[in-house]
């Protein structure tokens, strides 16, 4: 068993009580530091009992009763009443970004004893400009892939739109100036992904983008050099000075980056401050949190032509009229179809229509692991009509890095399962555990201390400060164990990352595939482990899917799920995972033939001609998903060979697959959801 998750404070060796485990647990004498946190938890629990660390993750408000439940061993309210169980409340579509309406509009600190000291981030010291902030060991001090790094070369790649820009085959190629070109060098890039392969020189065209390629293959720096190369390039024609108005200076950054969550906007931030390491151009931050509002505004004054933002404390910024986006040549929407869901959208048209240059004046990039088909069609009225549509994969595919396992766990047995999960883990791997609320991350996070298993959690009731240095110590590897909302599905690059384990399973696959792709990235390898039960039912075909897609193992209940019938996964309907590539092709799947790049010699080329077998039965331009969608999926997924292709199986996919549309969407009668039904309701 390996031990060093877990830490005690006497040396003594423990056996848990009442929760059915008799595991000895070796003492490493490593209970967190209490000085991290800002106290006034104290009441809830004996300073001397060696958990402080735990008392300031619980929320204000929920402390005592948390801490009175853990202290006596009394079952979480997760596991209790339906009532108690409603007081928690679902982390996925709130407080990713605090923005006005949190009432942090105007605020500025009055003695939180955050602000103004420095403190600005877990790995970094302060948002300004990306070459006096960082130095260049804390920018460049890993190697990032994996051994099946080259591996990336066999993914299929699909590439649509009107006389699209070559791909390059090096970093060389791309034309990148000298300092530009050293940062990748620093960076340890010596060849770029597929990902980087096609966008760089779209976008250096000045292409508008749409490219989706699986979890931790590169996208980042996809989007982030070329822009950084054009800024360079084009220098004072490419920069908008500041302007003073009433008083108040509005800087103008010619780039906006736009991330869902802060944590991920703080590491692009901080990418894009290594990717124009030793250059005059600057990059800034703007995301929530009361804590740091005034000192994102104070570095904006050393400029920002490069611009990162969550959408929220952006339009508190712009309203107030310190930022001005009239200036902005390229805007990127990173996790493009979690910005353009029914959460965020309203917010990016609201940006968007702020004084920034109209599509048809600017270079729009959208970067994404998945793509649903509904959100492509809201994200074209962001886009030239000639955008670039770029698929590295199948659209929403789960990266072959990563080893699936699913197992069938009862509610009460998951901790039991968690902890035998925990205890043989490698001890120097970072493991991720999601669930689905705030307070099950409190309190699973709490239970694992009390097991003596250092874990910290993340999620949207956590001051922001707590956010970035519980995401710190995590991956620091002090705290081995992160337990997360959905706050840290998406984006995130922690390369420590072996396991991740969906405790709670989302409701819908693309959030699955998010996930888990915390771990096997950039050619590493990893396990995701799900604990499945009767509540994800819905998500199961999906599931399979996705499982068999990969080349793994199904266990036989969830095939049995599968086949019992129940249709998609919460939010969207299982239909639309088949729909995943460009959805202009309308025009039937035989068009898919001639249109990837294969770029290794394993690569299923065969399979791309699969979606010939719809074309003649979907046909049509009223229908522009349906052929594309099942010729890309059946060409690319390994195991379905044919079984979609018109027979049994693909007779079952599609009657009554989609929900929402009544089955019309893909079924046989060729009826046709208006668009605006398309919208995927929340889950
Ligand atoms: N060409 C390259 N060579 C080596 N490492 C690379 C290269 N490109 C990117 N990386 C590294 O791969 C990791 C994953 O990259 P990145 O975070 O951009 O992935 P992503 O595709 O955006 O993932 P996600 O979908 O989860 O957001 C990072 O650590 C990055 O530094």
């Amino acid at each position: 068993m390996n031990t060093q998750y877990y830490a005690s404070q006497n040396g003594q060796q423990q056996q848990q009580q009442g929760q059915g485990w008799s595991s000895s647990y070796s003492q490493q004498n490593s209970v967190p530091p209490n000085n991290f946190y800002n106290g006034g938890f104290a009441q809830n629990g004996s300073p001397s009992n060696g958990y402080a660390i735990q008392q300031p993750m619980v929320p204000s408000g929920m402390g005592q009763m948390v801490a009175a439940q853990q202290a006596g061993f009394i079952p979480s309210p997760f596991y209790q009443s339906q009532q108690q169980y409603q007081m928690s409340y679902s982390d996925s579509f709130e407080n990713f970004d605090d923005n006005g309406s949190n009432g942090y509009n105007n605020y500025v600190d009055s003695g939180s004893g955050y602000n103004n000291k420095g403190y600005s981030g877990s790995e970094m010291n302060g948002w300004g400009g990306s070459g006096g902030e960082y130095t260049e060991n804390n920018l460049f001090h890993r190697t990032n892939s994996g051994i099946n790094f080259d591996k990336y070369e066999n993914i299929p790649v699909e590439v649509s739109g009107d006389s699209v820009p070559a791909a390059i085959d090096n970093f060389t190629d791309a034309g990148f100036g000298p300092a530009v070109m050293e940062n990748v060098n620093r960076s340890g890039y010596s060849k770029p992904t597929p990902v980087q392969k096609h966008s760089i020189p779209t976008l250096l065209a000045n292409r508008d983008l749409m490219s989706c390629a699986q979890t931790g293959s590169g996208k980042t720096a996809a989007f982030l050099l070329p822009i950084i190369q054009h800024i360079m390039a084009g220098g004072s024609e490419m920069i908008k000075p500041p302007s003073f108005n009433n008083g108040r200076r509005t800087y103008y950054p010619s780039a906006l980056v736009l991330s869902p969550t802060r944590e991920l906007a703080i590491q692009i931030h901080k990418e894009a401050a290594k990717f124009s390491y030793k250059t005059n151009l600057q990059t800034a931050i703007l995301y929530g949190g009361r804590e740091n509002y005034r000192d994102q505004v104070n570095r904006l004054r050393s400029g920002a032509h490069i611009l990162i933002a969550t959408p929220g404390r952006l339009i508190d910024i712009i309203e107030q009229g310190i930022i001005g986006l009239s200036g902005c040549r390229y805007l990127v929407l990173d996790e493009a179809d979690r910005m353009l869901d029914m959460g965020f959208e309203p917010q990016i048209r609201k940006i968007v229509g702020q004084g920034m240059p109209p599509k048809t004046a600017r270079t729009t990039a959208m970067f994404s692991a998945t793509f649903p088909k509904e959100i492509q069609l809201l994200a074209k009225d962001f886009l030239k009509e000639n955008y670039v549509f770029l698929a590295v994969g199948r659209v929403g595919s789960t990266s072959e890095n990563i080893e699936q396992r699913l197992l069938w766990v009862n509610e009460m047995e998951k901790r039991q399962n968690l902890m035998e999960i925990l205890m043989n883990e490698d001890p120097n791997n970072l493991v991720l555990v999601f669930v689905e609320t705030k307070r099950g991350a409190n309190d699973l996070a709490y239970f694992l201390n009390r097991q003596h298993i250092r874990s910290v959690s993340i999620h949207g009731d956590l001051k922001q400060i707590e956010r970035e240095r519980n995401l710190e110590m995590f991956r620091s590897g002090q705290y081995p164990i992160l337990v997360a909302t959905a706050v840290a599905a998406r984006g995130l690059d922690i390369p420590n990352v072996r396991h991740v384990v969906n405790y709670d399973l989302p409701g819908d696959s693309d959030e699955y595939v998010h996930r888990i792709g915390r771990t096997g990235r950039c050619g590493n390898l990893g396990i995701a482990t799900s604990f499945f039960n009767d509540k994800n039912r819905g998500i199961g075909r999906d599931l399979k899917n996705l499982i068999v897609e990969a080349n793994q193992e199904v266990p036989d209940w969830l095939h049995q799920v599968a086949a019992e019938g129940r249709i998609g996964s919460g939010s969207r309907g299982g239909n639309r995972r088949f729909g995943a590539t460009d959805y202009r092709r309308g025009n039937g799947g035989g068009s898919f033939g001639g249109n990837f790049n294969n770029y290794g010699p394993s690569a299923p080329n065969s399979g791309f001609g699969g979606g010939n077998a719809f074309g003649g039965s979907f046909g049509g331009p009223r229908r522009p998903f349906t052929n594309g969608g099942f010729g890309a999926h059946s060409s690319l997924s390994s195991s379905s060979n044919g079984g979609f292709g018109g027979g049994q199986r693909r007779g079952g996919f599609n009657n009554g697959m989609n929900r929402q549309n009544g089955g019309g969407f893909f079924s046989n009668n060729g009826s046709q959801a208006p668009i605006d039904h398309w919208q995927a309701p929340r889950a």
